[in-house]
């Protein structure tokens, strides 16, 4: 109950601050997904809703997604208790997309996840990626960064490059030198799949300026944002992001039980729409994966129910009320003596 206030002077009043019953509401903190289309990402973004629910994530889970998302897709991931809010999309000029791998030009929506800035801190977790255990503690890193894991350059997607052509990988630094004549070593590289950040509008803005004035490239957004953070980037252990091609091309540096986040990057490595025909697809630790995503979709107890939701709104209105007293505190109009507790 708010204390009452009855002039305009500072007042001390005993206000019966309502114990908490809980620890102390954190600042506003969110997982964020993007949708894009009509078509089965949306299984993705459903799994990763339950994922999150099965591992007790303190914080919702933020979907933004495009216009041409369909209004089915949405009301599904309303059931699912996700927070869906709709961006415009991000395109290259018009004549400059054939640069970015045409698959990825729409990534350039992304972008618009730093104008969530109701968030104080937001996970982006792409919706082929599932959480298998709680991450929220990587809300707790130090601000000012921009924290996401390292990248594998081995695949054939990476074929255009220089690193790829002389076999040189990030991730085994040592294993071919890094010729001189190719210029400095490539900065370290992140894979844009996910990624702890601070939504921020002057950084928004940037990034939207800087892209207006920046050629598109194969790897779209994933290539810009790794030259537009490159100075406050901090890599992560993989456990927070396992790109699948990392099973086959660097073992020695992953494992599949351990991993807290996967990513189902790898072709044809998409649980729901898993073949196990395409190239690596036929492993067993890539079967057990594809299993794991599965047995989270298809499970009824971690849909979203009615129950949650009123908690949330109970958990919303405490958050209200602390919110409001702080800023009386704040203004300086309200004093207030713990008053002893009611026992
Ligand atoms: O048709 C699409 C393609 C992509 N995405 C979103 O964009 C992200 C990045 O694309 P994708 O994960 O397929 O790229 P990869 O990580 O496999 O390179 C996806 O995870 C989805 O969140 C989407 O919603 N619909
Ligand atoms: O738009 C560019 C995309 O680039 C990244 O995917 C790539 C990257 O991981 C390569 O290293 C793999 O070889 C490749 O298969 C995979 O598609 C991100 O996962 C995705 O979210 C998105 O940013
Ligand atoms: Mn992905």
């Amino acid at each position: 109950m708010a204390p009452n206030i009855t002039s305009n002077r500072a007042a001390t009043v005993t206000a019966r601050v309502p114990a908490l019953t809980k620890a102390p509401i954190p600042p506003e903190r969110a997982y964020v997904t993007f949708l894009a289309g009509n078509g089965d990402y949306v299984k993705g973004v459903v799994g990763l809703a339950k994922g999150l629910r099965k591992v007790k994530s303190k914080y919702p889970l933020v979907v933004a997604v495009l216009p041409d998302v369909p209004e089915d897709h949405r009301k599904i991931l309303v059931a699912q208790g996700c927070i869906v809010k709709q961006i415009e999309p991000v395109l290259p000029p018009e004549n400059q997309t054939q640069f970015a791998m045409a698959y990825y030009v729409i990534n350039y929506s992304k972008l618009r996840i730093w104008k969530f800035v109701e968030y104080s801190k937001m996970i982006y977790l792409d919706g082929d990626i599932q959480v298998f255990d709680n991450i929220d503690h990587l809300f707790d890193v130090e601000d000012g960064y921009f924290y996401a894991v390292m990248d594998c350059f081995c695949e054939k997607t990476w074929s255009h490059t220089p690193q790829y052509k002389i076999g040189y990988c990030q991730q085994c630094p040592d294993k071919v030198e890094w010729p001189a004549h190719l210029g400095p070593k490539p900065p370290l590289y992140f894979n844009a799949g996910m990624f702890v950040y601070e939504p921020n509008l002057s950084t928004y803005y940037q990034l939207l300026a800087t892209f207006k004035v920046t050629p598109p490239t194969p790897f779209a957004e994933q290539d810009y944002l790794n030259m537009f953070f490159r100075d406050i980037y901090r890599p992560i252990p993989p456990i927070y992001n396992l790109v699948m091609a990392m099973l086959w091309r660097h073992p020695e540096n992953v494992d599949a039980e351990k991993a807290k986040v996967v990513h189902y990057c790898a072709a044809g490595s998409k649980p729901w729409r898993f073949t196990g025909k395409e190239e690596n697809m036929d492993r067993e630790d890539i079967k057990k994966l594809v299993t794991k995503w599965w047995d989270i979709y298809n499970d009824a107890s971690l849909d979203y129910s009615i129950g949650e939701a009123e908690e949330a709104e109970e958990e919303d209105e405490q958050r209200g009320i602390e919110q409001f007293l702080a800023a009386l505190l704040e203004a300086g109009v309200v004093h207030y003596i713990s008053a002893p507790s009611a026992a």
